[in-house]
């Protein structure tokens, strides 16, 4: 896991396609890092006033909720510069992160969520704040509101969730994109939807670039969820042409980070809660597929960016370090290892790595070509794999000592 650079990103964002997406790293980690993980990562880090809204008590076994008075400063925009933004599934990962960078920037966020897999606690400590609003509702049902941009993101996206539900999943990517679509169309808001590399199926290119058609198995275990999303893009792209709907499409690969639900099944954080616990890490099958893994502040960089240019093309967005699953399982061991020594508390034995049955029609080889992205929204991957997962390992760890895990 050679990493590119591993000095302290202190600014996120960019500064490109009249849009200031550029925040301090230390405000957005303080927003879900507990002080005692960000003064690890760094020993500048703000006091947290606003990201800990629970204090957990050892003695007594309980946890102190405390409503926030004070909230992180957030830019003040001029009235022309300052935008409505819908993200639905805006608590959700991916969302939630989205949510405090849009928020930090000085815009009004209104987030949609049903909650099925995202969690209240991820905006929390926006509630209350004059620019937010925190709406529960499913987006298979219309909505109305009036919004400059809708950044559509509400779908479960772990393997195991959408699978728990298919015709759910469908629903959900088909009815709930429509609704968006139209949302949209009226209100002449520019529309952007997080499809996924899942589109290119188990691919028979590689790298993926974006006019790949892809290799998907329609009556697959998997299908709810890629074909879903297919079909979510055909009918962006039908607005479009027929509507003249704005609409940019965001491929997203692989990507971890804080806030990932501990127990949605995926491999990144499957592999750092097991290792922190000290059970067998699970690779399935001979561990030999190869993944590609982007930190989740990147990706919000590359879709803010993609919001605000004039790209209409789909675009990947991903890192392309690969590695295999069992090269990766090794890696998050020795991270793990590193901070429970930093942290005086090695564990007595090194976990096992262990097999498991693969599932069926799991994709074999993933790694996005970005050509497109670094030509036409000049992004690229900022973050290694090993300082994300670092940053997430701390996470976690804290999660565990505090009992939230
Ligand atoms: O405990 C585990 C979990 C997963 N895995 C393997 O690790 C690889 C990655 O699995 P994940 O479940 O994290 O993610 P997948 O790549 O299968 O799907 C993901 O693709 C891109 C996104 O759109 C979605 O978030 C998700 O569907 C797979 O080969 C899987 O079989 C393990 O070896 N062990």
């Amino acid at each position: 896991m050679a990493s590119q650079k591993d000095e302290n990103i202190q600014v996120v964002g960019h500064e490109r396609f009249g849009f200031d997406s550029r925040a301090e790293t230390k405000t957005l980690r303080s927003l879900y890092l507990s002080p005692s993980a960000n003064k690890d990562l760094d020993a500048n880090s703000q006091n947290q006033e606003y990201g800990s809204q629970s204090t957990y008590d050892k003695a007594s076994n309980t946890v102190k909720y405390t409503t926030l008075a004070n909230f992180p400063p957030v830019r003040l925009l001029p009235n022309s510069e300052r935008k409505r933004i819908l993200v639905t599934g805006g608590a959700g990962f991916v969302g939630s992160h989205l949510v405090d960078r849009l928020m930090l920037l000085g815009h009004e966020v209104t987030v949609l969520d049903n909650f099925f897999t995202g969690s209240r606690t991820t905006v929390s400590h926006w509630v209350g704040h004059p620019n937010f609003e925190l709406v529960r509702h499913d987006v298979v049902e219309p909505f109305l509101i009036e919004v400059d941009q809708i950044y559509h993101l509400a779908c479960p996206a772990s393997p195991p969730h959408y699978q728990y539900n298919a015709v759910k999943t469908l629903k959900t990517s088909f009815q709930g994109t429509l609704n968006m679509l139209g949302l949209a169309k009226r209100t002449k808001a520019r529309f952007l939807i997080s499809s996924t590399s899942e589109v290119y199926g188990d691919p028979e290119e590689h790298p993926q670039r974006e006019d790949y058609w892809g290799h998907v198995n329609c009556i697959g275990p998997r299908a709810c969820y890629d074909e879903g999303k297919r079909v979510a893009e055909s009918l962006t792209y039908g607005y479009s042409r027929q509507d003249g709907v704005e609409v940019r499409v965001a491929r997203i690969f692989n990507t971890f980070g804080p806030r990932m639900n501990p127990y949605d099944g995926r491999v990144v954080s499957n592999f750092i809660i097991q290792a922190l616990k000290g059970e067998d890490m699970t690779v399935y099958g001979d561990g030999s597929q190869t993944r590609s893994f982007q930190y989740v502040h990147d990706l919000v960089d590359g879709l803010i960016l993609l919001m605000n240019s004039d790209e209409e093309r789909p675009v990947n967005l991903g890192n392309q370090d690969e590695f295999t699953i069992l090269e990766f399982a090794e890696a998050v061991r020795d991270i793990v290892e590193k901070v429970q020594k930093e942290k005086g508390n090695p564990l007595a034995k090194r976990v096992n790595i262990i097999h498991k049955e693969i599932p069926q029609d799991d994709p074999q080889r993933r790694r996005p070509d970005t050509t497109r992205a670094k030509e036409t929204l000049q992004w690229q991957p900022q973050w290694s794999v090993r300082q994300g997962v670092e940053e997430m390992v701390r996470y976690y760890y804290t999660q565990i000592e505090e009992k939230k895990l």
